[in-house]
Order: structure tokens, then C-alpha cells, then sequence
């Protein structure tokens, strides 16, 4: 295993016998010719790649696409049917809600043996359990069995434990969805330390933002098979392609990501994201009147559109209020993002959306054309939409992504009839008073008096 290399898998496969009825299993066991009752199935095929010290690695997929199974196996729950695995340290893991703690013992008693278990001496829980008990801030529960506790605190204390046993390797499995939003937020706090602490994690999020946020590269396993690696943004939007694909075209779509190349791709986007850098700064060296202007070079090059049920988004905009085409925006100006919407097919409760998205897919806020109960009730085939949402250009400069998507009921669902995912690039320049920092400008001008 190379030096800075935690994780080191091989060729990994994981089968189980599916019997068909649990009579098949005694039939097979004493059959005298040994006649096979069961088929092989695989919960991972052929599974190979290793994860770097210090490297935040996001794992998505499919129910059942073999993610917990992976996980299980790194930390010696099951074992592999076949290839290699090494692991070069001590791990952490956060497995499924119900797992690790055993629900008779009081919360105090589960966290001296979750700490022992995880290797530690019990002075050094003790040490600890302070530290480990305020970040859980489950109060005194603390005190009482596990089995009294709701899912959010049960969370909340197997979180405190897992990452207050300094592992090397941290594994997080979906706990993050249970707990409200200000536990997130304190849990992302605290992973993006453990970050900087040079811990190896491994994430798995059915969050897009989430694994895009926090993770260096991701991966995307499907029916058992690593069908991708590359960069977080790049495997989310393939995830979400399998996601939202409707069944008869999945086998090809498959095909297709199986096609990709994720070295290939992760140069092509480090490509393109220089590209637009390089723009940027020379664009804004040319212009010190801070006009908006339409750049042509500066054009999306990871537009994807995907669910298309006879309905097209096209002629995507961003124009000002005279209407003038622009994509390299002034702070605090007002714009229109525009598009139009053919409909083929007769659609019905139909809304439009909109989403803007920092470069590293962070979303940073959207909008609908009206609420479900407003929906347009009915827009007839043949029927075009124009469609035109007016926002403040209230960002930092920087390159910025816009969505777009028009949904409808279909059999009672809300569905996406037709969706662009990165439909429109703009820029907001940097002017001679930019003094704001973040992403977002809060109008924060200052004042400031000697009293
Ligand atoms: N003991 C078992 N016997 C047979 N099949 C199993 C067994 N354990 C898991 N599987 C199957 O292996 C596949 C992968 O399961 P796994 O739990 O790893 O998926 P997952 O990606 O974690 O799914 P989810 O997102 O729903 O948690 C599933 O089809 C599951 O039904």
C-alpha cells in the first residue's frame, strides 16, 4: 500500500445464497448429488479503489446498491467473498441507527462501552465523557436506558462518541439525515475539523449538497457495482440521472457512466473551472466600469437535461430590465432569468422552477413559479411557456450556476417534466469597493463613528 494511502481495496465481492423458500436451504444441504437450490447474488461485484490519508471520500447510490454492505465490510462486520481489503488505521464508524448501542444500558454505560470497543482505556473515556456528553446535549437522558430515547437522541449520542475517539478513519452512514438542522450543523462543523485534523472519512449522504460540500472525490455504486469515481459534483449528477431515469432507459444510462472515464472527467472539469478563472480575471482587468455585458465564451459546459416527458426548457437568459442579453453581472443589480417551455404533450398542474448554484454545485437558492395549490392547471400540446423569474444579483463575485425546471402531475405525482441542470453561467464582477467576504452580500455597509 502506497504511504499515504488508508484504505486499499481490490477486485471486492460480496455474494449471498437467495434461496427461495427457506425449505431450499435444507433440500440443498442433504440433496445427495448435491443439486443447487439457490442463484448467487451480489451485493458488491468487482470493487476496487483506495482512499488517501486525509481525503473526505462520499459514497452515493441506490437503495440497495451495496453501500452498507461496503461499509460492513470495512469494518470487519462481514466478510468479503472474494478480493482484498487494507486498512491502515484505527476506525470510527457510525453504521446504521440501532446498531452499537445496546438499548438496556443507560446512555452513560453505552458510551463507556462504545469508547472500549472503539479502543480506548476507560480513563481515557472518562477523560472524554464530559466532552462527549455537552456535544450530544441530550441532557440528563444521559442517565436513563437507550432504549427511552428518540432516534434524534440516540443519534446524537453514537455522533458524540464516534468522533471523540480521535480514529483515524472516520465512516458516516446516512446518521446525518436524523437530527434537526442546528445537530447538522454542529455534526458539519465538527467533520470539517476533523477534516483539517487530516482524518480519512467516508461519507455516505443521499444529500447532493451534503457529499458536495464536504467530500474531496465521491463515488457511485450501483446494483453492487463501482459504476464511477470523480469528483463529488460529477458523481452526484450521475447519481441523480440513475435517480430520476425512468426504468427502461436505466441499462443504457449505466452503460453510459460505465463509459466515463473518472480520471478523464475529473481533468475535464478541472479544465473547464480554469478556463472560466482565467476569463474572469482578465474580463474584469478590461472592465473597470462595472457594466453588465454578455461574454460569449462564457458558456455552461455541464448542462445536463434529463427528464424530458415531452417538454423542452430552451432559450435560457439572463437579460436585463431593458432586456439586453447579459452573463457577466454588477452586484446589487436587478436581472431576469428567462426561458422557454415547449410542451408536446398536453401537461397538467404545471409549475416552473429555478436554482442557483455556487461552482462546486452548492445550492445556494431557488425559487417555484407558484405554489402546488397554484399550479397552472392545464397547458395544452403545442403550447409555448415563457417563463421569466427577477432576482438581485445579491452574490459575491464569483462564477455562478442556474437551474431550470418545469414540473406536472403524473398519476398523482408532481414530477419533473423537463429538467436543465446547469442551464445558464454568470459571473458577478468584482468592483473598486468590494469589500464584502462570503458568498452572499448581505448589504452589509458599514458605519462606523468615534463616539
Ligand atoms: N444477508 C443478506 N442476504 C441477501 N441479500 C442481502 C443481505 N444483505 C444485503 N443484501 C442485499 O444486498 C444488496 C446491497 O445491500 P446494502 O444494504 O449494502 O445496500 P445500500 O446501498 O446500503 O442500501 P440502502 O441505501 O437502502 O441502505 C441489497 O439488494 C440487499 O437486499
Amino acid at each position: 500500500m502506497a504511504e499515504n494511502t488508508v484504505i486499499e481495496i481490490k477486485n471486492l465481492t460480496k455474494t449471498y445464497k437467495l434461496y427461495n423458500t427457506p425449505s431450499d436451504r435444507v433440500k440443498e444441504a442433504f440433496h445427495p448429488f448435491r443439486k443447487k437450490f439457490h442463484r448467487i447474488f451480489s451485493a458488491l461485484n468487482d470493487v476496487s479503489f483506495d482512499v488517501k490519508r486525509g481525503e473526505t471520500l462520499g459514497i452515493v447510490g441506490r437503495n440497495g446498491s451495496g453501500k452498507s454492505t461496503l461499509l460492513q465490510i470495512l469494518c470487519g462486520i462481514l466478510n468479503p467473498t472474494d478480493g482484498l481489503i487494507e486498512v491502515n488505521g484505527r476506525i470510527s464508524a457510525l453504521l446504521e441507527l440501532g446498531a452499537g448501542f445496546n438499548p438496556e444500558f443507560t446512555g452513560r454505560e453505552n458510551v463507556f462501552i462504545n469508547g472500549a470497543i472503539l479502543g480506548l482505556t476507560n480513563k481515557e473515556i472518562q477523560e472524554r465523557f464530559d466532552d462527549i456528553a455537552d456535544f450530544a446535549d441530550i441532557g440528563d437522558f444521559v442517565d436513563q436506558p437507550v432504549k427511552t430515547y428518540s432516534s434524534g437522541m440516540y443519534v446524537r449520542l453514537a455522533f458524540s462518541v464516534a468522533i471523540h475517539v480521535n480514529a483515524d478513519i472516520l465512516i458516516v452512514d446516512e446518521a446525518l439525515a436524523v437530527g434537526d438542522e442546528i445537530f447538522q450543523r454542529k455534526c458539519f462543523s465538527r467533520i470539517q475539523q476533523l477534516q483539517k485534523e487530516e482524518t480519512t472519512i467516508l461519507f455516505v449522504s443521499h444529500s447532493a449538497s451534503q457529499i458536495v460540500e464536504l467530500c474531496n472525490r465521491a463515488i457511485l455504486l450501483d446494483q453492487g457495482e463501482l459504476l464511477l469515481m470523480g469528483t463529488p459534483k460529477s458523481v452526484v449528477s450521475e447519481y441523480h440521472k440513475l435517480i430520476f431515469s425512468e426504468e427502461d432507459k436505466i441499462d443504457s444510462l449505466r452503460e453510459t457512466i460505465r463509459a466515463l472515464n473518472a480520471k478523464e472527467l475529473r481533468e475535464q472539469e478541472n479544465y473547464n473551472k480554469l478556463k472560466i478563472t482565467e476569463q474572469s480575471a482578465q474580463t474584469i482587468a478590461d472592465e473597470p466600469n462595472l457594466q453588465e455585458f454578455y461574454e460569449p465564451n462564457l458558456v455552461p459546459k455541464s448542462t445536463i437535461s434529463y427528464n424530458s416527458r415531452g417538454v423542452h426548457i430552451t432559450d435560457v437568459q439572463i437579460t436585463t430590465p431593458d432586456g439586453n442579453l447579459v452573463n457577466v453581472l454588477v452586484r446589487r443589480h436587478k436581472y431576469f432569468y428567462t426561458y422557454k417551455v415547449r410542451f408536446e404533450n398536453t401537461a397538467y398542474n404545471v409549475r416552473f422552477g429555478m436554482m442557483i448554484k455556487t461552482v462546486s454545485g452548492v445550492e445556494l437558492g431557488g425559487s417555484a413559479s407558484s405554489s402546488v395549490k397554484d399550479a397552472i392547471p392545464c397547458i395544452e400540446a403545442g403550447e409555448t411557456v415563457s417563463v421569466k423569474f427577477s432576482f438581485k444579483c445579491l452574490l459575491q463575485p464569483g462564477v455562478y450556476f442556474f437551474n431550470a425546471g418545469a414540473l406536472g402531475v403524473v398519476d398523482g405525482t408532481e414530477v419533473y417534466l423537463h429538467r436543465l441542470i446547469d442551464a445558464a453561467v454568470f459571473r458577478v464582477q468584482a468592483g473598486d469597493h468590494f469589500l464584502s467576504t462570503g458568498l452572499i452580500d448581505f448589504y452589509a455597509d458599514p458605519v462606523v463613528s468615534v463616539l
